[in-house]
């Protein structure tokens, strides 16, 4: 618990030296949580976690049932379906800084020039199925506390669409401070490491200069309208950009 007079305290590294390089913040007002580097997977014990995988504990004994092996090229075994984190996780190694804005709480800047394709971070948390995902979304809606949770849906040849629930509200990762834009300057692209779970890997869309915020959009591809307002469970954007769409994007499944 932090006491009013360290609030207003810079902080040197809100990771706790759990990332390769320190992440400041300017002050330490922001939402505590459990730093973590990379994504954590519940034991197979809590599956089903992974929609669009309907095999129980591995995907080789259906593979003419399961759509893994044709969305992935891969079908996973037991072990490979749920590995616990992956080994070589990258971290975060770029000079980025966590500060607050005036209309769209705290935000993440570089401190460095970037250049296009550079991977920037992970956005990580907790792995969680559906339910759980819209069984979190409601209670804290409820409570009017923050919620991250970012659902990562990939539609593979075969018609099926995977969906990856990553939490990052409690456990999460610097990324969690990073805010949508309707004209970002990363891309978020899910990129599988020795299992099927996916990491969404942050990268430079563009060449980014040292003090700008970083942001990503957070329907994907752009795809989802946020021009209609009806839906009160919408956030207005604040991204200030001239191809604004007016509303975060919000996903209705919650
Ligand atoms: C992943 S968090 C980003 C960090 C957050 N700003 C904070 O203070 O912790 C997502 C939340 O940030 C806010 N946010 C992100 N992008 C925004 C934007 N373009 N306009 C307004 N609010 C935004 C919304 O409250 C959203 O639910």
């Amino acid at each position: 618990m932090r006491s009013t007079h360290d609030e207003l305290r810079a902080v040197e590294d809100i990771s706790n030296g759990a990332e390769p390089v320190p992440i400041p913040a300017a002050d330490s007002r922001y939402p505590e949580f459990e730093y973590v580097t990379c994504n954590l997977v519940p034991p197979e014990a809590a599956i089903p976690l992974y929609d669009g995988c309907d095999c129980v504990l591995n995907c080789v004994d259906t593979p003419d049932e399961c759509g893994c092996e044709f969305a992935h090229g891969h079908a996973y075994g037991a072990a490979g379906r749920l590995l616990s984190t992956p080994a070589d996780a990258r971290g975060v190694r770029l000079p980025l800084q966590v500060f607050p804005t005036m209309e769209k709480g705290w935000a993440v800047r570089t401190m460095a020039n970037l250049l296009n394709g550079t991977f920037v971070a992970e956005y990580a948390g907790e792995i969680i199925g559906s339910d759980e995902a819209s069984r979190r979304w409601r209670e804290r809606k409820e409570k009017g506390t923050g919620n991250y949770i970012l659902c990562v849906r990939e539609h593979a040849a075969n018609g099926r669409t995977y969906r990856t629930n990553i939490d990052p509200t409690d456990r999460g990762n610097v990324a969690r401070f990073i805010n949508h834009s309707c004209d970002p300057n990363l891309v978020m692209v899910p990129v599988r490491i020795n299992q099927i779970v996916p990491s969404a890997a942050l990268f430079a869309l563009r060449d980014i200069e040292a003090g700008e915020e970083l942001t990503f959009d957070y329907s994907g591809a752009g795809e989802v309208s946020q021009v209609d307002s009806g839906d009160a469970n919408r956030i207005r954007c604040a991204c200030g950009s001239e191809l604004c769409r007016g509303y975060l994007p919000y996903d209705s499944a919650l």
